[in-house]
Order: C-alpha cells, then structure tokens, then sequence
C-alpha cells in the first residue's frame, strides 16, 4: 500500500512527525529520494507536492494522500475524507484593500481577482452568482491588488499577518482548511483502515493525559467523582493497607483541577504522563 506524503515546505515535518508517533517510521533514504519504506513492510510513502497529492490518489498511484483540503477541492478530484489531521489550519478567504470599501462578495461583479486557487475561486463565485475575472498567480498573491493586476484575492491565511502586513481585509471565507486523510472513494483495504486507526489513536491522545495515583480505599468513591475523562478509572489493589491505586486517562485541560481536587480527597503519589497513543 502507498501513502503520498508532501515532499517539501509546511506540511512535511508535521506529517512525517505525524506517521513516526502512529508507529510507520519512514526509513532513512537518500536525499531527494522520492519514495521510502516503512517500518511496516506492506506500505510505502511516496513524496510528492502538496499540490500534485490528490491526483496522485484519484490515479491510483497511490492508495492513501495526506496533503490540505483546499489542495484537494482546487484538483477537483473525488476523495473520500477520512480523518482530519488537525495542523496546517488555515482558511480561504476573499480579501480586498483595506480602503476599498468592498462589502460582499457581490461588490466584485465585474472585478478582477488574483488567486492560486482558481477552481475554488471559480465554484465560489458560481454559488455566489457573480462572475469576475479570475487571475492565476502561482505566490504572492498578496501583492497583486497593490499594483493593479486585481482588486481583490483569494488567498490563504492563518494569523493574519500577511494580510494585514498588506492592508488587506477580508471580505468573506472561502474554505475552512486542514489536513487530512484522503482516500479514493473505492479504497476499502484492511491496511487503510489500519493506517487510519494509527493516525487517529494519535490524534486521540494528543490532548489527554494519563493519570496514576495512591487513594485511600475508603475514600475511593469521592475519588473517582473528581476524575473526569474516559470512561471510569481503573482500581487496583496495592500491597498496603487501606491503600488503592487509580489509573485514569483525564483531558489535558483538566487535569490542574483535578489534582488540585484529588490532593483535597487524600490521593497520593500522583503521576501525570502524556499518552503516546489511544485506540478507543
Ligand atoms: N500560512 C499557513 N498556515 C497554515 N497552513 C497553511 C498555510 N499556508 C499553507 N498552508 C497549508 O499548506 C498547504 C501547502 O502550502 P504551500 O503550497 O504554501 O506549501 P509549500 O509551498 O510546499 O510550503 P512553503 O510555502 O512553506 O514552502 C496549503 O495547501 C495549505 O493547506
Ligand atoms: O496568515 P499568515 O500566517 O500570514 O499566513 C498566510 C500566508 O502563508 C502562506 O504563504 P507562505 O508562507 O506559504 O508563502 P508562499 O506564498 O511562498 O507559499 C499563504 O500563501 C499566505 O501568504
Ligand atoms: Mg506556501
């Protein structure tokens, strides 16, 4: 089975970080080397740009993509989404100079507009009825507006410091990106759905913590009132009297509260680690 993976800029390390903590360690390779093995024998990475992934997935070249998707609606492949990633957040938006005072989307009938996603641009304004002139630039895009090639764009951002760097505004969103899993709709093989329990039980774990502490035994239910999270905690017997052990996985934002709560109730001995992985 392969996998394509960005072969360069943003979304790179994230998503060979990423395959690492799921357990499919990319091997070493050559510099430049487009493809790798795994650890798992059955699948290959190929790396390719983030923009080329989809096709390479609707192709069959590969069975699995990881790239964005706005990538994938400006191919205009079918894909099945199965798992959002959760980085390389971003979202399309329209945005126009600050002083122009362009209020809606319909103030562009007539208009130019620079973008790098020109399919995206073109599905918007054909839901939103208006049909400007759309632009193609490959980068930059902020620019164009400043020196007449359009009055406006559709162009990513994340904080917002390019736009305002530029003075620009936005005008409205366009798509609300992240990266994801993509496969082909047909694709139903065991090793996909393995490699998507993987990346999900990271995901999973990500914002958990797991906790284990010493309670009194005969405080135990007042204990395990002030532990939040999956499902009841487990209880083991300790080789010391009137003395329990409790393991719990608890949400990471929680867990000053509960400590702070579990110390009040008699708990001990508490020990808060990160999860690696979390297969529900
Ligand atoms: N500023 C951003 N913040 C978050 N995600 C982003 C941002 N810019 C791009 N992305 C996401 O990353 C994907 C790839 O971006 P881009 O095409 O700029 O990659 P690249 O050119 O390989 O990287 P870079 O521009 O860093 O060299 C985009 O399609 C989008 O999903
Ligand atoms: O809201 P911000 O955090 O400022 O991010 C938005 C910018 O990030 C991306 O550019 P990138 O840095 O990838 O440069 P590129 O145009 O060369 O791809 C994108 O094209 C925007 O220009
Ligand atoms: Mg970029």
């Amino acid at each position: 089975m392969r996998i394509a993976v960005p072969n360069k800029g943003r979304l790179h390390d994230p998503t060979v970080d990423l395959l690492d903590r799921a357990g499919l360690s990319i091997e070493p390779t050559a510099d430049r080397q487009l493809y790798a093995d795994t650890v798992d024998p059955d699948i290959t990475v190929l790396f390719a740009r983030a923009a080329d992934i989809p096709e390479y997935v609707a192709d069959g070249a590969a069975d699995l993509g990881i790239t964005g998707l706005d990538q994938v609606r400006e191919s205009g492949v079918d894909l099945e989404d199965r798992l959002d990633l959760g980085y390389g957040e971003c979202r399309l938006v329209l945005a126009a100079p600050e002083e122009d005072d362009l209020a809606s989307v319909d103030d562009l009938a007539g208009k130019t507009v620079a973008t790098e996603f020109p399919r995206v641009a073109r599905d918007y304004f054909a839901d939103a009825d208006v049909s400007p002139d759309i632009v193609e630039v490959s980068g930059a895009t902020e620019l164009t507006p400043h020196v007449e090639m359009a009055d406006a764009i559709i162009d990513i951002t994340s904080t917002g410091t390019t736009l305002r760097v530029n003075r620009l505004e936005i005008v409205d969103e366009v798509l609300a990106s992240s990266v994801r899993l993509f496969a082909r709709p047909d694709v139903e093989s065991e090793k996909a759905s393995q490699v998507e329990t993987a990346l999900d039980s990271v995901i999973a774990a990500e914002d958990k913590r797991y906790l284990m502490l010493n309670a009194p035994a005969d405080r135990l239910d007042e204990i395990e009132d002030v532990i939040p999270g999956l499902g009841g905690p487990t209880v083991l017997d300790v080789d010391e009297p009137n003395t329990v052990a409790v393991h719990a996985v608890v949400p990471e934002r929680e867990v000053f509260q509960t400590i702070t709560d579990l110390k009040e109730k008699g708990a001990s001995d508490v020990l808060v680690t990160e999860i690696e992985r979390l297969v529900e």
